[in-house]
């Protein structure tokens, strides 16, 4: 089915590396790399699930003006942030190729030395949150939301992109890798072990995460946690308000859905994570890949349940913007097939600054101390890649 889903373009022979800034993703054992990406769609993407709206109109006038242009099969590529009322970051760009991913091997170039970083919140004020999220749970029908945190990281010299990227593919060969030019100066950069969404054709696929544990070297240490995960109340319940979240927006858009009753284990090479593979047939005429990541982000997964509820709270608890962070990242064709997965497990670079972003689900059972371990596991991923011990 993955080799179907590939629009088949430019039969140009492309050089190994393009120079910088290009959009690329891979997936499985393809890669989608984009240059020449053009002016970006900035259009925020909210109601971007309703044909009429303003995304979708500016995305078919981009696609026409491609395809007067000589492209005959154009293709929109990018990211759109948590909060979908600030602009998205998406191109429909001139040239891009899908190739099969070689077997990525680590950079050899270490980065420049770090001079400083530190986490915003600090880890007193991020369990200080989390028990305020735990309180104001208490008695209401806010019963869950997604606390995260930023590492700053300032380096002596600008960071090497393309190290990072090397790295982050060899140590996560599994992940969705994805890296995306931003308004300025910025890269968004990052390896997500989550699907959002993939549609071909009529057939959709999701394949959402909640739940997590820390994997460990020692085999023993590693299948005891992954024990614990599978038999822990706190953690089924954080995963079935994201799949119940899934079903709920699938509603009329679906003549046949299959959700297994239980989540199954999944790992990356620093977790372990509770995973359920929803797949659905779609109706007639059936939503574009893009439509369905805006109906279904952001899924409990990153925001929380009742979702509007959630976000009020994350804004007056978290101290700084997510932008992309959280978000979804991906691409769609003119025939409206596409995969788009959760922006997580990634940071943004701009020159020798770097901002590395990792969230955890806060339900009433959630203990600060846990929830902070969480985080801190979950940034190692970048940090591994940046060369850096967690
Ligand atoms: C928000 C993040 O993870 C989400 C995805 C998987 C597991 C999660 C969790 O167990 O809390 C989060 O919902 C992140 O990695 O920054």
């Amino acid at each position: 089915m993955k080799a179907g889903i590939l629009p088949q373009q430019h039969p140009d022979p492309v050089p190994a590396r393009q120079p910088l800034p290009q959009f690329s993703f891979s997936s499985g054992s393809q890669l989608l790399t984009a240059w020449d990406l053009g002016t970006p769609l900035t259009l925020a993407a909210v109601d971007g699930d309703q044909p009429g709206s303003a995304l979708q109109q500016a995305v078919q006038s981009a696609f026409q003006r491609a395809r007067a242009a000589g492209q005959p099969r154009p293709l929109l590529v990018g990211a759109i942030p948590f909060d979908a009322s600030q602009p998205s970051c998406l191109y429909v760009p001139h040239r891009y190729q899908w190739q099969r991913a070689a077997t990525a091997q680590p950079a050899h170039t270490p980065q420049p030395p770090l001079l400083n970083q530190r986490n915003v919140p600090d880890a007193a004020a991020f369990k200080q949150a989390v028990t305020r999220m735990v309180h104001r749970f208490r008695g209401s029908d806010l019963c869950k939301a997604v606390l995260s945190v930023q590492r700053q990281l300032t380096f002596a010299a600008d960071v090497d992109l393309e190290a990072l990227r090397d790295n982050l593919r060899a140590q996560n060969p599994h992940g969705y890798l994805f890296q995306v030019p931003m308004l300025g100066d910025s890269t968004l950069l990052g390896v997500s072990p989550e699907l959002l969404v993939r549609r071909h054709g009529n057939a959709m696929l999701s394949h959402p995460l909640a739940g997590s544990a820390r994997r460990h070297s020692d085999p023993h240490a590693d299948r005891d946690s992954a024990e614990r995960l599978a038999a822990s109340s706190k953690d089924h319940y954080e995963h079935q308000l994201v799949v119940d979240d899934i079903r709920h927006q699938l509603q009329g858009w679906c003549c046949r859905l299959q959700i297994p009753a239980q989540p199954s284990l999944t790992s990356t090479s620093a977790l372990w994570h509770l995973a359920t593979r929803i797949e659905a047939e779609l109706v007639q005429p059936a939503p574009t890949a893009l439509q369905l990541a805006c109906r279904l982000h952001p899924t409990p997964a990153v925001c929380g349940h009742p979702t509007a509820a959630a976000r009020q709270l994350i804004q007056s608890l978290e101290p700084f913007e997510r932008g992309l962070f959280t978000g979804t990242v991906g691409w769609c064709d003119a025939d409206g097939n596409g995969e788009w997965v959760v922006t997580i497990r990634c940071g943004t670079v701009c020159r020798n600054q770097v901002r590395l972003f990792a969230g955890a689900g806060i339900v009433a059972a959630s203990d600060p101390d846990a929830e902070w371990d969480e985080v801190q596991t979950k940034l190692g991923t970048m940090l591994r890649a940046c060369g850096l011990p967690q």
